[in-house]
């Protein structure tokens, strides 16, 4: 069976429904947490699952440097490797080039580079892109190989990046060869913070046809305002029935504001980064555990909370468990977060199905600000 995209109920431009894969149904709108190198960082596969989390990101850059494409292959392909068997969506790996990678050649073929890890060379082309996803690594949704236009670019130059990641998408799709019965492609929008420029960029992909289109381009400086204006103009350009999936997004309030305009799937490092560092999501806004005034606190950050990280250890073993630089403190916090973002994302959907999404959506700005 091929991936069907199903929408249950709309509440204005937000929308909740389905994404139903070979590997497992993706509830939208969804959150994806992020696995670039075959794990969410410190934590264990069980946690995650734990979380409510329907599908994982892995990243090819990550995975072709280490532990390589053809390695993993021989391994039984990430969802063996990882022991994660719902779906999995990788990145392309453009975005990682230009943000990780050393001494990059971006040509027409593709983009050359050496590796942050051993500074070996590298190429990746659409096809390579393509290759490593479907075949090597095994995952469920693939992206095309894109340039991600940086924020500031001139019209001039986002016109140009977003002619080559169309030009790019038409290979992947060659390569992907048009449709498959297991596995899904994604376009990715670009056009920068120019309306133009996003409706031409969707129009291109739109001819070329995706099982999904992903919004890039966005969260890399513009700010929120700007990014919901450019999806206040990009979003109405893309297919009802396909799911749209806006890269690297976001805070909370992010996520919030970009289902209200009809995003169903989003990715970001916040929760298990800020996690990592301290940074507690609550319903009542951010909170960093190693501020002093949670020395003593006996109280669990949230203990309605299905989830152990939440409910069971007080803020102040938390804590302690930064100020010693304990390990485990990094895992529950991490845990905690994306548990609360898998809860944001539950209430959403809950919200439009109800047609109260509107209230919750208030409710949260007045809080978050
Ligand atoms: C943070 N803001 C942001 N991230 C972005 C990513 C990477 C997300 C990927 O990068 C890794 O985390 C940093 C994750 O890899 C698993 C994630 O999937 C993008 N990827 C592509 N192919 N094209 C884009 O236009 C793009 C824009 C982004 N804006």
């Amino acid at each position: 069976m091929r991936f069907t995209f199903t929408c249950h109920a709309t509440d204005g431009h937000a929308r909740t429904g389905v994404l139903s894969t070979p590997r497992g149904d993706i509830r939208t709108p969804a959150f994806m947490p992020v696995g670039t190198a075959a794990t969410v960082k410190a934590m264990s596969i069980d946690q995650v699952k734990s979380t409510g989390a329907d599908i994982l990101l892995g990243n090819t850059y990550h995975l072709m440097l280490r532990p390589g494409g053809e390695r993993l292959a021989r391994l039984g392909g990430l969802h063996h490797f990882m022991g994660w068997d719902k779906p999995i969506l990788t990145d392309s790996g453009g975005f990682q080039v230009w943000s990780l990678a050393g001494l990059r050649k971006m040509t027409e073929a593709g983009v050359e580079f050496r590796s942050h890890i051993d500074g070996s060379r590298h190429m990746l082309t659409p096809e390579r892109s393509i290759e490593l996803q479907a075949d090597l690594i095994g995952s469920d949704i693939i992206m095309q190989l894109d340039e991600c236009t940086t924020f500031g670019s001139s019209h001039e130059e986002a016109l140009v990046s977003l002619e080559l990641s169309a030009r790019w998408g038409e290979r992947s799709k060659v390569a992907f060869g048009g449709t498959r019965a297991t596995q899904a492609l994604f376009g990715i929008v670009q056009g920068s913070v120019f309306p133009d420029l996003r409706k031409r960029s969707a129009d291109a992909l739109k001819s070329i046809g995706f099982d999904g289109y992903a919004i890039g381009g966005l969260a890399v400086g513009e700010g929120h305002q700007l990014m919901c204006q450019t999806l206040d103009v990009t979003v109405p350009e893309l297919p009802m029935d396909r799911p749209r999936y806006l890269m690297g997004v976001g805070k909370p309030i992010d996520l919030v504001e970009a289902v209200h305009r009809g995003v169903d799937m989003f990715d970001c490092v916040l929760p298990t980064r800020a996690g990592r560092h301290g940074q507690a999501w609550t319903w009542d806004g951010p909170i960093n555990i190693r501020n002093a005034r949670f020395a003593e606190d006996p109280d669990p950050i949230d203990p309605t909370s299905t989830c152990p990280a939440s409910s069971r250890p007080s803020k102040a073993y938390l804590h302690h468990l930064f100020k010693a630089e304990e390990i485990l403190g990094q895992t529950l916090l991490s845990w905690h977060n994306l548990g609360f973002y898998q809860d944001l994302m539950a209430a959403m959907r809950a919200a439009i199905a109800k047609g109260q999404f509107q209230d919750l959506r208030a409710r949260l700005r007045q809080r978050w600000g």
